[in-house]
């Protein structure tokens, strides 16, 4: 996949910006507070119909104004496309469209269209943060080239909401248990395939992953990467792709053996929104024994099999975006970085200073000052 335009219209900071991306490496220059994340949050947003450090859009839109608009054109190998993005006001409220090809389009179909790989400081938090975040990483990864699975995430969040308010009543207004087990029985069902899913792209990223950090890391380290599931009773398993054939009908055990706990607690304690991905370098527990360095390089490794992820399952590569990485990475890394996008992956990348990334022939730099962008 290739950007070739962006536009921008009362976006965060710009009144209105229009950049043509000419080149297979793109860097946006300048000093804090310019507007540089803003450009790769605009490409992050065409993509997944989201901001990757807020979620609440209206921060998206520029100060004192009504709305805004992203209009993205890009190549992909079966031709030309368009996504426009566009929030606006009516009678007072917030107003969402999505266009592709210029046509109307609901979120699901635009999720998985235009594929790109976003890798900022705060993706450390994917090492030492809270599973949910490493439940987002995955899902956000299976989804962008599996519309099954984003459908399954979306049927799964809205049963697991009905059904915890199901146990809600019964806890608090005494209505009946029957209806659980038709719940329990949709919930199982869809459980099973998101783990199957799961553990399938695990496997895929594994391949990729592993090695990397290896070669990251200057190849004295080495990683492990596991899927973790809650047991019934605080217990902790972790299930093998092959082993996973029955796991609609362990599923509704589990929810019928803690069903008492669950309507106590007014919430579902099981499921796939409790599971975490481990990552264990030299086998221990990087979240709380790895240092700052080794946490970067495992979350460097995960991102950069992200993109070889993509191009196995939707046979492209898909836009890589980097945000202010480099001046955390030293030359060992920026280089091997740099070898692993080497001309096959479209990047843009934001930073400081424009040196720290050296032009082999195919870079364009763009500088970025109060919302102004020159080439140059
Ligand atoms: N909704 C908005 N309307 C207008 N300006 C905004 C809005 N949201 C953020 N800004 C401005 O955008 C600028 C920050 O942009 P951005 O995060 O892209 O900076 P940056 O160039 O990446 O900086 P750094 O190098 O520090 O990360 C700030 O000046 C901020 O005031």
């Amino acid at each position: 996949m290739k950007i070739n335009k962006l536009q921008l219209v009362n976006f965060r900071n710009y009144d209105h910006c229009s950049v043509a991306f000419d080149k297979m490496v793109t860097v946006f220059y300048g000093k804090n507070g310019q507007g540089k994340t803003n450009i790769l949050e605009s490409i992050f947003y065409s993509a997944f119909g989201l901001s990757h450090r807020t979620n609440k859009e209206d921060e998206m839109v520029k100060f004192s104004s009504e709305g805004m608009a992203v209009l993205l054109d890009f190549a992909k190998e079966d031709g030309s496309h368009s996504i426009h993005m566009k929030r606006f006001t009516e009678n007072g409220k917030y107003h969402k469209e999505i266009k592709i090809d210029g046509k109307k389009t609901t979120a699901k179909d635009h999720y998985s269209f235009l594929n790109t790989v976003m890798f900022s400081p705060e993706d450390l938090q994917i090492i030492k943060g809270d599973p949910s975040l490493r439940r987002r990483f995955m899902d956000m990864e299976i989804s962008q080239t599996d519309p099954v699975y984003y459908a399954l995430l979306v049927r799964y969040r809205r049963l697991i909401k009905q059904r915890n308010s199901l146990l809600k009543g019964i806890r608090d207004h005494n209505q009946p248990q029957e209806p659980l087990t038709a719940w329990d029985e949709e919930l199982s069902d869809t459980a099973a395939q998101i783990l199957i899913k799961r553990l399938d792209n695990l496997r895929k990223l594994k391949e990729i992953a592993i090695p990397v950090f290896h070669i990251l890391s200057d190849k004295i380290d080495s990683l492990e990467i596991k899927y973790e599931m809650k047991g019934n009773n605080g217990g902790l398993f972790y299930p093998e792709e092959e082993k996973t054939d029955n796991m609609k009908d362990f599923y509704i055990e589990s929810l019928k053996e803690r069903r008492f706990k669950d309507i106590m607690q007014g919430s579902t304690g099981i499921g796939i929104h409790r599971d975490d991905l481990k990552t264990y370098i030299n086998e221990a527990d990087s979240r709380s024994f790895a240092s700052q360095g080794q946490q970067r390089c495992c979350a460097l490794a995960l991102k950069l099999s992200q993109i070889e992820y993509v191009k196995k399952v939707s046979g492209e590569y898909p836009v890589l975006l980097l945000d202010d990485v480099m001046s955390e990475l030293d030359q060992y890394r920026r280089n091997q970085l740099i070898g692993f996008i080497n001309d096959k992956v479209q990047t843009i990348i934001t930073v400081n200073d424009k040196t720290l990334i050296p032009d082999f022939g195919s870079n364009q730099y763009f500088n970025v000052e109060k919302g102004i962008i020159t080439l140059n």
